[in-house]
């Protein structure tokens, strides 16, 4: 049995039909590429819960994780929008992961900062969103979900606003995390680069349904007409 287990998950948007299935091992990195509009996002919603599957089951760790809200889900979310608030500092962002009133205790200001020596910025706390330069503030979101503690990592579109450069660094960051705290995580990219780069295994998703997964250079050298469409090669 693998550690995630997406199976027959159902979800309708208006005319679109989808159905999921996908397994996932602990402690892999797993791109999901495809089209634009094939529901990629979808499925990293219905994960995390905040969409709910019309059938099917999502079971992590052998536990069906379906019924459960958002919260009480093993999964974080980091989205490419990090809604970092201007007038707080990087700590209280930080702090925001645990309780969105900010009365944290010695433990969870011990957590916050460990979360802020993960991503490298020990030193910035009382820094402002405004004084950080892109890529700080998306390890400062980083720090918000892995404070969490949560064992699987969700990544949307998280780096694509950030130039190639900063976006390898970005995914090499998150591997080292990965390996540190034995991460499972799902990266939903629209770069096949980022694949090629950081994942394992890669899933093709197109029109609702997982078209083929596997060991990254297999997906990506696939001949099926979508994957070959889709790569334009
Ligand atoms: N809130 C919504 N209401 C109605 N339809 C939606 C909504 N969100 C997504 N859809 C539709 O569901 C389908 C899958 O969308 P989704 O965002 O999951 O795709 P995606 O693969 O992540 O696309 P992209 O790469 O462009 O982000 C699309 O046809 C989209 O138009």
């Amino acid at each position: 049995m693998s550690y995630i287990e997406i199976s027959g998950l159902a979800f309708t948007y208006e005319d679109m039909e989808m159905r999921f299935d996908l397994a996932v091992e602990q402690g892999e990195l797993l791109a999901i590429i495809g089209p634009s509009g094939a529901g990629k996002s979808t499925l990293l919603a219905l994960i995390g819960g905040f969409e709910q599957a019309l059938a099917g089951a999502i079971r992590i760790g052998g536990d069906d994780i379906s019924a459960l809200p958002p919260a009480a889900r093993p999964v974080t979310t980091l989205f490419q929008d990090h809604n970092l608030f201007a007038h707080l500092g990087v700590a209280q962002n930080v702090g925001l992961g645990l309780h969105p009133g900010l009365r944290l205790s010695k433990a969870d200001r011990d957590q916050v900062a460990w979360a802020l020596g993960e991503v490298g910025l020990t030193g910035f706390e009382d820094r402002l969103p405004g004084q950080l330069s892109g890529g700080e503030r998306q390890r400062v979101a980083i720090a918000r979900c892995i404070l969490r503690k949560r064992p699987v990592l969700m990544l949307d579109e998280a780096f694509a606003a950030l130039g190639p450069a900063l976006r390898r660094e970005m995914l090499e960051l998150v591997l080292a995390i990965k390996a540190r705290e034995n991460l499972t995580v799902l990266m939903v990219t629209h770069d096949p680069e980022d694949a090629r780069f950081a994942a394992d295994r890669t899933a093709f998703i197109a029109d609702g349904h997982v078209v083929l997964s596997g060991p990254t250079a297999d997906v990506l050298s696939s001949p099926d007409p979508a994957i070959r469409a889709y790569l334009g090669s």
